[in-house]
């Protein structure tokens, strides 16, 4: 079942209990089409995630110049060698990552191109990538010079620079990163917190000359840009992201024991499975086949009782869009969870400290929302009342999470507007459903 358009509510639902194969990963979903499009010559994607986000890429990146086709399970990129201006302009939707990262793959061709979005997405900044792509030599004009619509002016002789980003985005590594694939000389991203390294991974598989040095908590990327990409087939591991959803239902529902299959298990992307290990969850991890350079694990999640804990700042990048559904286990725990470091989250998809200190005020739970965090009081075994409608505000995670806080809930949880959904995680609906959880469309 696709996510309906509308509201949805979900109910306690009994022991969730089965197994489900984890949802294809979102961000290698993005880069595997930017890089294929990017090589010159045919490249296959296989478990490619056909979610709205990353259809929109693909869309764009066949705008920009490659044949991008679906081919029985599989999808078929056949990369131009060069990129060329689109028709018309390039609707990323709800898309941070695919028009960031679009911006900085197509910022070294002579071309100009369009980025627009949804609501969401136009009130997202870009100067975070417009910067740093315009001291390489791409120009572009915005909406108050940081919104889309954006209007880029590429140029084939970008240089390289050497750039620390203001804030933790794996985004913008990614933007300035795949710029300094076609730039002259090295581009150099340093960041102090080392943020999702798929860009990077993904870009050796496609024969870039590109090394990473780390040291501590940091991360230093290298990429000279003389060497033309070569088409590969990429597998498409788990995602983690989307996996916390069925995780997190089996952990509130009494008596749960659930499997999800090929998650993907990149340090930088298992922050929120460290964190619920601390809150004494019972999560089991086997290892799996790894997939285009990615490690992934069967998870094994049974029912248990949780304690609050204090979420370590420096861990955000590592989990930095399951705090929603971090904060929604933690009302479930037994103490005070507190977690900070987090302003990022308000120029998500809506300002995520702020609905979801909503979510769980609307059910019940007492919450302190900080400029930079929450400190979630865990009902514990007296339990999370519920019944309330949460507002997702065009977010899918707000979205998800909600409908989780139902199924754990006395009374049923209504999340407003359930459509987004289908930008991450369109098998949402049937993985849960195949669990066992309740969820189902109201008016
Ligand atoms: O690079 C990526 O694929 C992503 C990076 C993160 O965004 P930021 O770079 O803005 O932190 C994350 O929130 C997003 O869902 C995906
Ligand atoms: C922030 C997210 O995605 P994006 O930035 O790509 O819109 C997300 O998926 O939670």
């Amino acid at each position: 079942m696709k996510p309906p358009a509308g509201a949805c509510a979900a109910a306690a639902s009994g022991p969730l209990t089965g197994t489900v194969e984890a949802s294809p990963d979102k961000s290698i979903s993005h880069r595997a089409l930017i890089l294929a499009g990017l090589a010159a010559g045919e490249s296959r994607i296989a478990n490619l995630l056909e979610s709205a986000d990353v259809m929109a890429t693909a869309r764009a990146v066949g705008a920009l110049g490659a044949q991008v086709e679906r081919s029985n399970a599989d999808w078929r990129v056949i990369g131009p060698g060069r990129w060329m201006s689109p028709d018309a302009r390039l609707d990323l939707g709800n898309s941070g990552t695919g028009v960031r990262l679009l911006m900085g793959a197509a910022a070294r061709f002579d071309m100009t191109a369009t980025f627009t979005g949804d609501a969401s997405l136009s009130r997202r900044p870009m100067g975070r990538v417009i910067e740093p792509l315009t001291r390489m030599g791409a120009r572009f004009e915005a909406v108050d010079g940081d919104r889309l619509p954006a209007t880029l002016h590429g140029s084939a002789a970008l240089r390289g620079i050497d750039y620390t980003p203001p804030v933790a985005s794996a985004q913008v590594k990614s933007a300035v990163l795949l710029a300094g694939l076609g730039a002259q000389g090295e581009t150099i991203v340093r960041e102090p917190r080392a943020t999702r390294d798929h860009t990077e991974t993904m870009a050796r598989l496609f024969g870039a000359d590109l090394d990473v040095e780390r040291a501590g908590e940091s991360l230093v990327a290298r990429v000279r840009g003389d060497r033309p990409l070569t088409p590969v087939d990429i597998a498409v591991p788990g995602d983690p992201s989307s996996a916390a959803f069925p995780v997190a239902a089996a952990l509130i529902s009494p008596g749960s024991d659930i499997a999800v299959r090929g998650v993907m298990t990149n340090p930088a992307r298992v922050g929120l499975f460290e964190t619920l290990r601390e809150m004494g969850a019972d999560i089991a991890l086997t290892p799996a086949e790894a997939r285009s350079g990615e490690a992934t694990a069967d998870l094994a999640v049974r029912f248990g009782a949780l304690r609050g804990v204090d979420v370590p700042p420096g861990r955000a990048p590592a989990m930095i869009d399951e705090y929603p559904i971090l904060a929604v286990l933690a009302a479930f725990a037994e103490g005070t969870t507190r977690m900070t470091g987090l302003a990022e989250l308000r120029a998500k998809e809506s300002d995520r400290l702020a609905g979801t200190a909503a979510l769980l005020r609307a059910n019940g739970v007492a919450v302190e929302l900080l400029d930079d965090g929450l400190i979630v009081h865990g009902r514990g075994p007296e339990g999370v009342p519920g019944g309330g409608r949460v507002e997702t505000h065009q977010d899918h995670r707000l979205a998800m999470a909600g409908l989780v806080m139902g199924l754990g809930a006395q009374e049923p949880v209504i999340a407003d507007d359930v459509a987004m959904i289908a930008t991450s995680y369109p098998g949402f609906f049937d993985d849960m459903g195949a669990l066992g959880a309740r969820i189902a469309p109201v008016d």
